[in-house]
């Protein structure tokens, strides 16, 4: 191992790592080998229970900085994120299996943009004042508490920060808990805000499954649960947090369309495609996984797809010219070659890809299908996996009610020339965030979220401040006050 991958512990909390060998333990596996590189434990009850009562403890102080203050720390460790942004890449290569030519651009440096913006924004953060005749209303801008967050596997660093920067900009304290399959980065995240200055307590982390994330969310002491997850886990989490009247922000999976229209160019619709289905071996929630391609244009585009797969490196992910990665599980490689067969059984034509790579860890092939039709489960379900499905289309307003037809909203792109179609399009998706002849962008200035079962609230931009904060109203009487009797 160039880099050790050992946590000094388990857990982050109250500005120190701490262990608790009593809780399970998690092995964290490198997908791209199978080896375990590391051991971490699930928080015991006890864990959970400092974890939330430090969070809880810091809260006042920490908001009754200024914003200046608060944006600061953020900013010092946005810094020193890009700075250690190799060995941060690698570690989250070494947790995802992602490859290091994605991580070194995607990962520890969109989690800095993320502290960088919301550090700025911090000092910014005002209410207004609302002039009623001689009367009038203040507004207060103020945080909500205790957040907590909650993890996916795919994109570890980039939730801890996306999740972290507002919720700490806004004055809240935040405990953390990071995917069980992928604990190591979220640990570093804190560790770094720490050296930045930031005061004990404020942003915690702690290892656990389910049952974890599951205490963390029914505990009375949270105010906030913001959770990036799947819709079945959604739907729970949700519901927990409704119990006690908590505010969410849910961030989950999709089913997304890509509309390829016969004006395209087909050169950046191949990308889009690409983009939206391949990269991080296709573990992207936001993913563009139902193609429709319209009719004149399918094959060319199948053709031209296949040779730029061709082109795909596939193997060791710390290579830098790999440009392919393996699953990040055994049991996400099984669940995706499951999809594949169902694919093959179901009738859909393989165009490419479809199988294993003869190689140790969890690789799979990029796959296309073509001729799928929206019946198909393959059409229907997430499969989180590198699995494109190619759907034919040949009218617009057809088109269109094929591509709402889900009960998903995370994203939906469209590849034309034509400006007044791609804006009526655009218009038309039943989705949170779209794209016009791109497709996966995910800037830090722009809110990102879903609609339908994909989600509820935004995060980033100035958007994501309204979940992590709440207005208070102040009346101000200046005249006296005249009551019926
Ligand atoms: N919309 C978005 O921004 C993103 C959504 N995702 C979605 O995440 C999914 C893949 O990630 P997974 O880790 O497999 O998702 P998952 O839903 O299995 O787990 C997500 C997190 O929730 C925790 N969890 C599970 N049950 C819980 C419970 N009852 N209470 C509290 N916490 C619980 C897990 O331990 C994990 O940390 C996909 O559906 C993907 O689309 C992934 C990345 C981004």
């Amino acid at each position: 191992m160039t880099y050790p991958t050992q946590p000094t512990a388990s857990h982050f909390i109250n500005g120190a790592y701490v262990e608790d060998t009593s809780g399970t333990p998690i092995p964290v596996i490198y997908p791209a080998t199978g080896e375990v590189i590391a051991t971490v434990h699930a928080a015991t009850p006890e864990i959970i229970d400092q974890a939330l009562s430090c969070a809880c403890a810091a809260q006042a102080e920490w908001a009754a900085m200024s914003g200046t203050e608060r944006g600061r720390i953020l900013r010092r460790a946005a810094d020193i994120i890009r700075e250690r942004n190799h060995e941060l890449s690698i570690l989250e290569t070494y947790d995802t299996g992602k490859p290091y030519q994605e991580t070194s651009v995607a990962d520890a440096t969109s989690g800095a943009d993320a502290l960088e913006y919301f550090g700025g924004m911090a000092a910014t953060l005002t209410g207004e004042h609302i002039q009623l005749g001689e009367d009038w209303v203040y507004t207060r801008r103020e945080p909500l508490g205790v957040c907590v967050g909650i993890g996916a596997w795919n994109y570890p660093t980039q939730i801890a920060c996306w999740k972290g920067a507002p919720a700490l900009a806004c004055g809240n304290t935040m405990v953390f808990k990071p995917s069980e399959t992928t604990p190591l980065c979220a640990l570093k995240i804190a560790e770094i805000l720490h050296e930045a200055g930031l005061p004990a307590g404020v942003y915690n982390v702690i290892q656990g499954m389910g049952e974890v994330g599951g205490a963390l969310v029914s505990d009375p002491r949270v105010d906030k649960v913001s959770l990036t997850g799947s819709v079945p886990t959604g739907r729970k989490v949700y519901a927990a947090a409704a119990a006690g009247i908590k505010h969410v922000t849910m961030e989950l999976g999709g089913k997304s369309p890509i509309l390829v229209f016969e004006d395209a160019d087909i050169e950046n619709a191949v990308s889009g495609a690409i983009l939206g289905n391949f990269y991080s071996s296709g573990q992207v929630c936001s993913n563009g996984t139902r193609v429709f391609v319209h009719a004149d244009i399918k094959e060319a585009f199948l053709k031209r797809l296949s040779e730029r797969l061709a082109g795909a490196v596939i193997g060791d992910p710390m290579q830098p010219e790999t440009s392919f990665g393996p699953m990040v599980s055994q049991r996400q490689m099984d669940i995706v070659l499951g999809y594949i067969e169902k694919g093959k059984a179901e009738g859909a034509r393989l165009v490419y890809g479809g199988a294993r790579v003869d190689h140790e860890g969890f690789f799979l092939q990029p796959t296309v299908f073509a001729d799928v039709t929206d019946d198909m489960m393959i059409a229907r379900e997430e499969i989180f996996g590198p699995v494109m499905a190619v759907l034919d289309f040949t009218e617009e307003a057809d088109v269109m009610a094929r591509a709402n037809d889900t009960e998903f909203g995370l994203a939906a792109g469209v590849f034309t020339r034509d400006l007044s179609r791609a804006h009526r399009v655009a218009a038309g998706f039943e989705a949170g965030t779209c794209y016009i002849n791109t497709y996966n962008d995910a800037p830090v200035e722009a809110p990102f979220g879903g609609s339908k079962a994909s989600g509820v609230g935004r995060e980033n931009s100035k958007a994501a401040i309204a979940h992590y904060s709440q207005l208070k109203s102040v009346y101000v009487r200046m005249g006296d006050l005249e009551a019926p009797f």
